[in-house]
């Protein structure tokens, strides 16, 4: 039996009761600029901070919700209805979720698939992820759209109380909680998602070959790493050893890689400096290099460019990107609220030589690819691992194993007394928080 709670600032009451229980206790999300929606404790009941984005995947939550570059967000679904197929031992993209916080409207209250061993809500609780459902989804997400990402908490139970006198808190007393909140700009959290030791992922059936005749090596970068990413390489024939994000060059190096993968990952790209100054080491040495988001970013500061944040950010599974080269358009996944300033339409020179924007976004012209001309390296801001999402971009993969493929180029290193390279990242203001 379902019971229906009050109805307050337009929210509507969570479904997802059950007669024994009741309903879940109440629960409030703050944003950092004062609005606040009233709902439901959806998972855990506490409290929790990070910042608000919002995601437009209509599928795909678990793997959204254990994908480490949501470390520290509080994740808003535009889909209404989530939780329709529960929880399974397939989907998720590491060993936990990330998401600090999650909101929902209408919780399924029934989980319906073969796969599934649970129940959504459950899993929520029982990882100590706090989320609210009965929230108008919405509206909150025509908020960030027009203000852009910003902090938020979202609270319930005892969280929502006076300790000692037990009174409700109101929204403008929580708020205090959301603004000592630190903010995305400037966090470096790779140190914080990342393997705390290395693996190896095997090459799956007959190992591909580089042309040294020994089996096909990536080293990947573990900078917050979905597992399909590692598993689309094996699948090829590689194999691959991943990386705690504070690996340094000689721990690349010990590996004789054919070639470097730099993963996805949260934070600001602008704070990655040991990573990025381990990618020139690479760059420098010519070795083949490959990059997903995070590693999208780093290889654009690497090569001297600057990042900046997204008013809100690309966060879904149906964005059109456009191929340069070839006019053709895909359909991809995407999870950034950072990117990449560069020019779109003109090859511009790097400390590597030529370089230009290989993809870019339809929607709103922000760089989603970067392709050297004069080395063997290239990137995307989107998931060609597709987890979840479209699998249009998987050739990126096949790219990277035919670039590991062909023999190395002489490396031009560089004058060793040569002054530093061109430009340091940076990160452009586009909106007033976050
Ligand atoms: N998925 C990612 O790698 C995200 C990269 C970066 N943290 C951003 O938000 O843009």
């Amino acid at each position: 039996m379902t019971a229906a709670g009050p109805t307050v600032d337009g929210a509507e009451p969570a479904t997802r009761t059950t007669a024994a229980a009741g309903p879940p206790p109440e629960a409030v999300l703050v944003l950092e600029d004062g609005r606040s929606f009233r709902g439901r404790a959806y998972g855990a009941t506490g409290s929790t901070v990070g910042e608000a984005v919002f995601c437009t995947a209509m599928t795909g939550y678990q793997e959204t919700l254990t994908d480490p570059s949501y470390h520290r967000q509080v994740v808003v679904m535009t889909a209404p209805h989530v939780g329709n197929t529960g929880v399974n031992d397939e989907d998720g993209e590491s060993r936990r979720i990330w998401v600090s916080g999650f909101v929902v409207r209408d919780p399924a209250r029934r989980a319906s698939s073969w796969r599934s061993r649970g129940d959504l809500g459950d899993e929520l609780a029982a990882q100590d992820v706090v989320g609210i459902s009965g929230v108008d989804t919405r509206a909150l997400t025509r908020h960030l759209r027009e203000r852009g990402a910003m902090r938020a908490g979202v609270f319930s139970g005892e969280a929502l109380r006076e300790p000692a006198s037990g009174r409700r808190l109101e929204p403008s007393e929580l708020l205090v909680r959301v603004l000592d909140a630190p903010v995305m700009r400037g966090a470096d959290l790779a140190g914080e998602v990342t393997t705390p030791e290395p693996y190896v992922v095997e090459a799956v059936g007959e190992p591909r070959r580089g042309t040294d005749g020994r089996p096909m090596t990536v080293v990947a970068l573990d900078l917050g790493i979905k597992s399909r990413t590692p598993w689309h390489l094996a699948r090829r024939g590689v194999r691959v050893h991943v990386l705690p994000s504070s690996a340094s060059t000689q721990d690349v190096l010990d590996l004789q890689p054919h070639g470097v993968f730099y993963s996805n990952g949260p934070g600001d790209p602008a704070a990655a400096e040991h990573e990025v100054a381990v990618l020139r080491d690479v760059l420098d040495r010519r070795l083949p290099f490959f990059g997903i988001c995070y590693g999208n970013q780093l290889l654009g500061r690497a090569l001297g460019l600057g990042t900046y944040k997204l008013v809100y950010g690309h966060r879904g599974v149906n964005q059109p990107v456009i191929d340069d080269a070839t006019g053709s358009v895909e359909i991809t996944a995407h999870n950034h609220g950072f990117a990449v300033d560069a020019p779109i339409g003109e090859p511009f020179d790097t400390p590597y030589g030529a370089a230009e924007v290989s993809h870019w976004c339809l929607n709103d012209r922000v760089v989603e690819g970067l392709r050297l001309l004069d080395a063997p390296a290239f990137s995307v801001q989107y998931h060609p691992e597709a987890a979840a999402g479209p699998h249009d971009a998987g050739y990126l993969f096949d790219r990277f194993c035919d670039l590991m493929a062909q023999p190395s180029r002489t490396p031009d290193l560089p004058d060793p007394g040569a002054p530093a390279r061109v430009a340091t990242s940076s990160t452009a203001s586009t909106e007033e928080s976050a």
